[in-house]
């Protein structure tokens, strides 16, 4: 258990990121307390049983009171409008973050509300799992998974000149004590990394899905019956919260639309070569996209089954 880093955290937004979260916290006795606030009451009163925040408040400006860290964890869609509300209420010198999926749009709709003292750091933990709400939530989701942090003004590896430089450091510790590693990126790259790493297969899984469920000749109950490993991962990820993908869709478009106009062109060159008989084609992307899975195994980014950070909680049982 290591000493508080911070001595009240806030965290807006109680469903799995939120409520992870809340437990990385208690579990390396990060804060001196936890507060939480969510919108619904029912959710207030989930949280207030399952008793992984120290106190629950019934609005997101009396949770960040007084908060020397204050976390957002709603859909990216809600960030303006709860930055806007707390902003009056923010302690000087706190440290507000995040951990939306999308960043420029986060810093575009978030910073205009940062008070003058107050520090705003963007981040994003990427880690994660198809399920949500506040009984989704587990201490463990943040071991061994990357957190990147923007701070506005860094460049790519460098926070040495943000004026922010020792905050962007207590950040970081925080998130390392969570259990992630940390990295450093500008806002922009950072959505063009995730679009193709995390936003376009997404996409992609809705889509197959959704194809799947509306054949006509092939019945829902073939689908589900004959499901092969495949079609299967596809499904955990389109079963992913709808409003969260929405927001994030919505919030990193330009740089999803550059992948997906790739993605396509790729696409069509894997359909021209089915057509035409092209082995050698078909033979040689696949032996390279290979490559790709052998290099993120051999980086330790892929863990054994069952993976507990993904796909179920300590004390599941295995499917
Ligand atoms: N799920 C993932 O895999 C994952 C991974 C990394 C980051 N994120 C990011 O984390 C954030 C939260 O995602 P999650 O998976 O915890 O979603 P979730 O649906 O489990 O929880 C979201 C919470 O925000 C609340 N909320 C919704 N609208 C709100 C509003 N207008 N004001 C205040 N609260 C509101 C919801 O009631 C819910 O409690 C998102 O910004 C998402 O992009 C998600
Ligand atoms: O594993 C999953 O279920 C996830 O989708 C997690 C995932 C990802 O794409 O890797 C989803 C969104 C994030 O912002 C970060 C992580």
């Amino acid at each position: 258990m290591s000493k508080p880093i911070f001595e009240r955290v806030a965290i807006l937004g109680l469903g799995l990121l939120g409520a992870s979260l809340a437990h990385a916290v208690r579990r390396g006795g990060l804060a001196g307390e936890i507060v939480g606030y969510a919108r619904s009451l029912e959710t207030r009163d989930r949280v207030r049983e399952l008793g992984f925040c120290d106190q629950v408040c019934d609005s997101a400006a009396d949770a960040a009171k007084g908060a020397d860290l204050v976390v957002l964890c709603a859909p990216v869609g809600a960030f303006g409008a709860l930055a806007e509300t707390i902003a009056p209420h923010l302690r000087t010198d706190c440290i507000v973050t995040d951990v939306g999926s999308v960043k420029s749009a986060v810093v575009r709709d978030v910073s205009p509300h940062i008070p003058d003292g107050v520090h705003f750091i963007p981040g994003h933990p990427i880690a994660g799992t198809e399920q949500s709400g506040p009984d989704a939530g587990f201490a463990e989701l943040f071991d061994g998974r990357w957190c990147i942090l923007t701070p506005i003004g860094a460049a790519e590896d460098d926070v040495s000149h943000t004026a922010d430089r020792a905050e962007v450091e207590k950040l970081a510790r925080f998130w390392r004590a969570c259990g992630s590693n940390v990295d450093f990126m500008d806002p922009h790259h950072h959505d063009l990394v995730l679009a193709i790493t995390s936003h376009l297969p997404h996409l992609i899984a809705y889509n197959i899905v959704g194809t799947a469920a509306d054949l006509e000749t092939v019945t829902q109950s073939d689908v589900i019956k004959y499901s092969a490993g495949g079609f299967r991962d596809f499904t955990r990820i389109a079963a992913s919260d709808p409003t969260m993908w929405r927001d994030i869709f919505l919030n990193n478009r330009e740089a999803v639309l550059e992948m997906l106009g790739r993605f396509t062109e790729d696409l069509s060159a894997l359909q021209r070569a089915i057509r035409w008989g092209d082995g050698d084609a078909l033979f040689e992307r696949f032996s390279r996209t290979r490559t790709i899975r052998r290099s993120i195994i051999d980086a330790g980014q892929d863990s054994p089954v069952p993976d507990f950070g993904r796909h179920a909680k300590p004390g599941d049982k295995k499917a």
